[in-house]
């Protein structure tokens, strides 16, 4: 009765069809809203996107680093009224301890390279692939997390650092087929707005803002980003200026304007030829109303966009200059990107790039009598010695099913060990593609 008992989940005597309250226990088997779930096929396509990140940075020389997904509030608590900041996924801990899901990884990685003091030597090379998480109201019905990408150079004051981020774009999205026919960047430095700020004597701390107030002009429209200027401190006359110099397409015009001298023009003018050096002109454009949504970024900034205007930004990121001072470090600069895991995805089924995934079993094992499963169980470790995958059956099953499950797991080779090839050392081998059949010899099985 014991045993029956706890077979059925606790309920006494014979299988019987759950009560009312046990059908309500039924939990919800979806995850959380806006968060994902990776079956195999999923993940295999989430495996294969975070290698090609990984092999990108490997190339490039990058380490690896990695923080915890929950931090201090006060790492991404800045007043200058950035989105991240409304959506914030935070709370207060059993400790009374104000803490968030980080929104991104940035300051983390900026907190870690000010821990690490004078003990990891300039410049930085660092990358992480990390789940990052925001609380936003579902009535958008979208994501609240998603792995990023993240690249950063610390402690390389030249923009060779961006250009060199920017290559390291490239070159992933060139192996996964992506061309500059899809995609672009759109490129501008945040001193353009710094030195139109300046001529206005607005005063630094209100640039912050300014950039996350004009990050939204695509998305809100045009008298309500004035308003919103306005009500920050900027004159009508500034707030003219600023609109007038973020309408320019052109280096040779914005030099026009703000003239040859400041570092605006300068570090963009470097910046492109750089790029034009590694051959990749074709993938970028300067474009001034580009300020990106984060308040920290202090000069040139970049976002990745698809040309078909479907999507939204494919990546983004920038140089950084202030972050590790305002957290009490040393003054030292930054640059760096995050390339989100959903956005690429959608590209990628755009444009039909989609990489083929399917399970791979080199060998499936199983033992025609139950007798030998103790023998199939070595057959298998033999072969796992060897490096080679192998499914082995763990029941006794008809050969049909056997067959059946072979093909769903795609197995290359199918090993039966049987009482009368046993007998003579030997096990059975089927090769699935061409249906060769043969025995062998256990040790010479490879
Ligand atoms: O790109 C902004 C962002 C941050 C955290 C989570 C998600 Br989904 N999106």
């Amino acid at each position: 009765a014991e045993s029956a008992a706890s077979h059925n989940g606790g309920r006494s005597g014979a299988l019987s069809p759950p009560t009312v309250t046990e059908e309500l226990q039924r939990i919800d088997v979806n995850p959380p809203k806006g968060t994902r779930d990776f079956p195999p096929e999923d993940m295999r396509l989430r495996n294969w996107l975070f290698h090609n990140f990984r092999e990108v940075s490997r190339l490039f020389g990058f380490e690896e680093v990695d923080f915890p997904v929950l931090e201090s509030e006060a790492l991404f608590i800045r007043k200058a009224g950035e989105e991240i900041r409304d959506q914030l996924y935070c709370f207060e801990d059993r400790g009374n301890r104000r803490v968030a899901l980080r929104p991104e990884l940035t300051p983390s990685l900026a907190r870690l390279v000010i821990q690490k003091g004078k003990s990891v030597p300039l410049p930085l090379k660092w990358f992480a692939v990390g789940q990052c998480w925001r609380y936003e109201r579902m009535t958008r019905g979208r994501r609240r997390e998603h792995y990023q990408w993240n690249m950063d150079i610390i402690g390389v004051p030249e923009v060779t650092a961006e250009a060199e981020l920017i290559s390291s774009i490239i070159t992933f999205f060139k192996r996964i087929g992506i061309s500059e026919s899809d995609v672009g960047f759109r490129v501008s430095s945040r001193k353009v707005l710094q030195e139109v700020l300046r001529c206005y004597s607005i005063p630094e701390n209100l640039f912050g803002k300014v950039c996350i107030i004009i990050d939204k002009i695509e998305k809100l429209p045009l008298d309500v980003i004035k308003n919103d200027l306005k009500s920050a401190g900027i004159s009508e006359e500034a707030i003219e200026e600023l609109l007038r110099v973020l309408s320019i397409k052109s280096l040779t015009e914005l030099e026009e304007i703000l003239g040859g001298a400041g570092e605006a023009v300068a570090d963009l003018k470097l910046l492109f030829s750089l790029v034009e050096n590694f051959g990749y002109s074709d993938w970028i454009q300067f474009d001034a109303s580009v300020v990106r949504g984060l308040a920290y970024y202090t000069g040139i900034v970049f976002e990745c966009f698809d040309r078909d205007g479907k999507l939204r930004a494919i990546c983004g990121g920038g140089r950084y200059d202030r972050l590790l001072s305002t957290f009490g470090g040393d003054d030292i600069p930054a640059c760096g990107f995050g390339f989100g895991d959903a956005v690429i995805v959608e590209l990628l089924k755009e444009k039909g790039l989609l990489p083929e995934l399917d399970l791979q079993v080199e060998n499936i094992v199983c033992a025609l009598d139950h007798n030998l499963q103790g023998v199939a169980a070595t057959v298998a470790t033999i072969l796992r010695g060897k490096g080679q995958s192998v499914d082995l059956v763990l029941e006794s099953k008809p050969l049909k099913w056997v067959f059946k499950r072979a093909a769903r797991i795609n197995a290359q080779r199918l090993i039966l060990v049987g009482n009368t090839e046993w007998q003579k050392g030997m096990v059975g081998v089927k090769i699935l593609s061409s249906g060769e059949q043969y025995e062998i010899k256990l040790d010479e099985l490879e």
